[in-house]
């Protein structure tokens, strides 16, 4: 029995993925193979001996200790694109509440309930401080052209902004995916310097930590409105508060709450919720489990963040996984000790990613008592699963 341990609120649609029977799931396991988390931070976490895998129902993996995991031999899965819709879509409100002050005008509402009959006479002479520009023929800037920064740059051509993008990675399926209509930004500081809406679509990173700061700011043009959907870590508080204040920054709008944003002028929270929508939390936790039973079960790995994607048809009669060090004479070494046992390999394969690498072999026979003892032990084998 596979035991996935949960430490999010998983659709229950995702773990309908899991055979009866042959899985359990709870927040609190034993001895769990797997984890399923979404939001929650694993840096301080004690990873139990038996976890083979985490699968983040996201996109966004800075929650987890990647080296960590490597080193433990846990595979790391996330699920791109899986929530990009739902993202997507509250980027467009967040464009259009940066530009029409439609927050504080309904918060303003409030002060005036209680005028009885004068309140459509108040209306009218006081939405006048609440008017906000229109988005058709602005400059729209799109950092990071990943599942949501593409869709964000397709849609907004639809309101008539003229859309640059920039992205120094960008994948050949986000290539094919973005309308010929954005314009290819050469450099962030091109975004910065030409752009009268910018938003943000970059994994968090040591890179890009930060990255919205007083330097940057001051590059930007006046009265630049920021969107921030991608993770709090990437703005500098402190400096988008002091650019609001100065004027310089005429809206933040960000998804990722903390104390000193809530509350301030020009500044719209939200708490989170750029993927709490049914459809993409029903994704996300199916992609998840579908990740995790095809590694479990098989050793197939697709999705991973920290090891390479590798997927082979079940032959012979055992298969095994060896995660290890992507350095010279890992593969002689393992074949060797199949050899010496006489067990024939019907199938291999092998993949590096950065500093690790993975093998697959389907053995012929059963491997004697001591074998994957043996195999754990060459200097460079980080983990030996049978599956
Ligand atoms: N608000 C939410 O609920 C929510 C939901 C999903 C994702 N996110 C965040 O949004 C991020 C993006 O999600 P996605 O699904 O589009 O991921 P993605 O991996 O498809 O896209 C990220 C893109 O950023 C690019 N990139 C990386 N470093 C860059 C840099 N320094 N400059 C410019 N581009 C850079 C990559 O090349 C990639 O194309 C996630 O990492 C996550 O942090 C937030
Ligand atoms: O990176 C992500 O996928 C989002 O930030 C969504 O996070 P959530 O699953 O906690 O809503």
């Amino acid at each position: 029995m596979y035991q996935i341990k949960l430490l999010n609120k998983i659709s229950p649609s995702g773990l309908d993925v899991f055979p009866k029977g042959q899985y359990s799931y709870a927040e609190e396991a034993q001895s769990p193979d797997a984890i399923m988390v979404r939001s929650a931070s694993l840096h301080e976490y004690e990873f139990e001996p038996s976890i083979k895998a985490v699968a983040r129902a996201g996109a966004g993996v800075n929650n987890i200790p990647i080296d960590r995991c490597s080193e433990l031999g846990i595979a790391v899965f996330n699920t791109p694109g899986a929530n990009a819709n739902a993202v997507k879509e509250l980027v467009v409100a967040g464009l259009l509440l940066s530009a029409r002050k439609v927050v504080p005008a309904i918060e303003w509402l409030s002060t005036i309930k209680d005028e009885g009959d004068a309140v459509p006479g108040l209306v009218e002479k006081g939405k006048g401080k609440f008017a906000g520009p229109e988005l058709k023929g602005k400059k729209l800037g799109v950092i990071g052209l990943g599942a949501i920064g593409v869709m964000v740059a397709n849609i907004a051509r639809h309101f008539e902004m003229e859309v640059y993008g920039y992205d120094p990675y960008m994948s050949v399926s986000a290539a094919w995916a973005i309308s010929r209509s954005i314009n290819h930004a050469s450099s962030v500081k091109e975004i910065f310097e030409t752009c009268d809406f910018i938003t943000l679509h970059v994994p968090q990173t040591p890179e890009t930590k930060g990255m919205i700061n007083t330097e940057s700011i001051s590059t930007m043009k006046h009265g630049v409105r920021i969107l921030n959907f991608a993770r709090g870590g990437l703005v500098v508080n402190a400096d988008i508060l002091a650019a609001i204040d100065e004027g310089k920054v005429a809206c933040y709008v960000t998804d990722f709450p903390s104390a000193e944003l809530i509350g301030q002028k020009n500044v719209v929270v939200i708490p989170h919720l750029g993927a709490s929508t049914p459809e993409s939390e029903d994704n996300c936790a199916t992609m998840a489990a579908e990740e995790l039973r095809e590694y479990l079960e098989n050793g197939n790995i697709k999705n991973s963040v920290n090891l390479p994607s590798l997927s082979m048809e079940r032959s012979g009669k055992v298969r095994l996984g060896v995660i290890h060090r992507n350095v010279p004479n890992m593969i002689s070494q393992v074949t060797q000790t199949l050899s010496d046992a006489h067990i024939n390999i019907g199938n291999m394969t092998n993949k590096s990613r950065g500093d690790y690498a993975y093998t697959l072999v389907d053995a012929d026979s059963d491997l004697p008592a001591g074998l994957i003892d043996t195999m754990q032990k060459i200097e460079g084998v980080i983990r030996v699963t049978i599956y």
